[in-house]
């Protein structure tokens, strides 16, 4: 894979640079170049809209010009969009060519089946599993997820997007399952309950049955919201629990947990090949920046001067984790042995109102770079505190160290400072 250059720097944990994501482990070499990776997510957020008196021309002329001088070179694999303010539209032209993708002898070549693919973690497995050089099917429902965080492959031979919910049976053959339909921000789980049980429910009931036709192996993706309010911490995976079951966030906790029944139902009854990953609070670009979930909550209202809104007093807890780190862990469990439910998070906890003060801080330093001059700081209030909102959160992950050799390498501040350019570009180009 040839290594473009992107003049950006980034250290892990450790003060060591981070170049790949992914590693070869269980005969699995999911690694791929970040800047790869980065060219179909990072847009430089110099993209400039069409001026009153700029042609269409020459507005492109200035965009590429700006664009070659942040990728210095290198070709970013990205329809470009450019916005007309005076008539709120936006055009898209298409890719010139596909990212390029690892050649593999057949017998390395996986079929690979994302559900939710086109969603925020679903997009990240698929660049990452299409960059390996996998054949891709994404089903999804665009209930949460968008077309626009998976354009950049549509059309290619290892591709296919289609349409579907997972509440109604899909027919395929593939080699692995990866299951993640399910909308996961609290307002958009929130928003139809029942649809959200179902989903979990019987999508699930879909899958496995297709697993255990196919031979397939099954991944869920269940959550951290299994355990509820804990009154343990941080959370172990033998940890029953504290939820709820008739509150208003039962839809989700209690449709994972009966998903994950299910899961190891068909694995005891049937022999399916099932992994388990419970996913802790996670973020990074493509976050759809409407969600109601707290980092781009915070992230939109700090770069938009408008004050951010913390919930409750904000002394609750959460560890958050960037979104590399859970598909490298995603992917490592998928091809690992472990059939017992594995939680991945990152256990780098914060207050939330610690959190947004953090946030607050790495805008500003973003904006600093790029010479934005802020009118006034941006304050931080406080609204009430959602019913059965989890007090706190962070995972024990010593179970992912032990079976998977897996460990988060990004610091929260990198990836947020990652995700802040992410959005700016997508303000630029006028979708927020
Ligand atoms: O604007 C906001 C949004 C959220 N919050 C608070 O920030 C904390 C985190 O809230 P989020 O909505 O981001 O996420 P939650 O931790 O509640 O749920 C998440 O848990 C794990 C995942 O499985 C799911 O993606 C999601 O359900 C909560 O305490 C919430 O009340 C704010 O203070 N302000």
């Amino acid at each position: 894979m040839p290594s473009p250059i992107i003049p950006i720097r980034t250290l892990d944990k450790n003060g060591e640079e981070i170049t790949t994501v992914g590693f070869t482990r269980f005969g699995f070499d999911s690694e791929v170049h970040l800047d790869v990776l980065r060219s179909l997510y990072l847009r430089p957020h110099y993209i400039l809209t069409v001026g009153a008196d700029d042609s269409e021309a020459e507005a492109v002329t200035k965009q590429e010009a700006q664009h070659a001088k942040f990728t210095a070179g290198l070709a970013a694999y990205q329809s470009k969009s450019i916005f007309h303010p005076a008539s709120q539209s936006i055009s898209y032209t298409t890719l010139s060519r596909f990212p390029p993708v690892r050649l593999l002898a057949p017998s390395a070549r996986k079929r690979v089946l994302v559900t939710g693919g086109a969603g925020f973690v679903g997009s990240h497995l698929v660049d990452r599993l299409m960059l390996l050089g996998h054949e891709v099917t994404v089903i999804d429902n665009f209930f949460t997820g968008s077309k626009t965080t998976v354009s950049h492959w549509v059309g290619h031979p290892n591709f296919e997007l289609v349409r579907h919910d997972v509440v109604e049976p899909f027919m395929i053959e593939c080699d692995q399952i990866y299951h993640l339909a399910c909308p996961a921000s609290p307002p958009h789980y929130q928003f139809n309950a029942v649809k959200t049980i179902k989903t979990s429910f019987m999508g699930t009931l879909n899958m496995l049955g297709l697993a255990k036709r196919t031979k397939a192996r099954f991944l869920i993706s269940s959550t951290s919201e299994v355990y509820g309010d804990p009154e343990v911490h941080p959370q172990p995976e033998d940890y029953w629990g504290h939820v709820n079951p008739i509150g208003p966030r039962a839809c989700y906790d209690e449709g994972k947990r009966v998903a994950e029944t299910l899961t190891y139902g068909f694995h005891r009854q049937d022999g399916v090949d099932v992994r388990v990953a419970r996913i802790f609070n996670t973020y990074g670009p493509r976050m759809n920046p409407f969600d109601g979930r707290v980092v781009s909550n915070f992230i939109v209202q700090a770069l938009k001067g408008e004050d951010m809104t913390v919930y409750g007093d904000g002394k609750q807890t959460r560890s958050f984790q960037y979104i590399h780190d859970l598909i490298d862990g995603l992917i490592a469990l998928m091809n690992s042995d472990e059939t017992r439910p594995v939680n991945l998070g990152n256990s780098d906890e914060f207050t939330i109102g610690e959190f947004a003060e953090l946030v607050r801080e790495i805008v500003e330093k973003v904006q600093e770079e790029d010479g934005v001059k802020l009118p006034r700081r941006v304050q931080i209030i406080y609204k009430p505190m959602p019913t059965d909102d989890p007090q706190k959160r962070r995972p024990d992950t010593t179970r992912a160290k032990q079976s998977l050799q897996w460990q988060p390498r990004w610091t929260v501040r990198m990836g947020l400072e990652e995700m802040v350019r992410y959005y700016k570009a997508k303000m630029a180009e006028g979708s927020i």
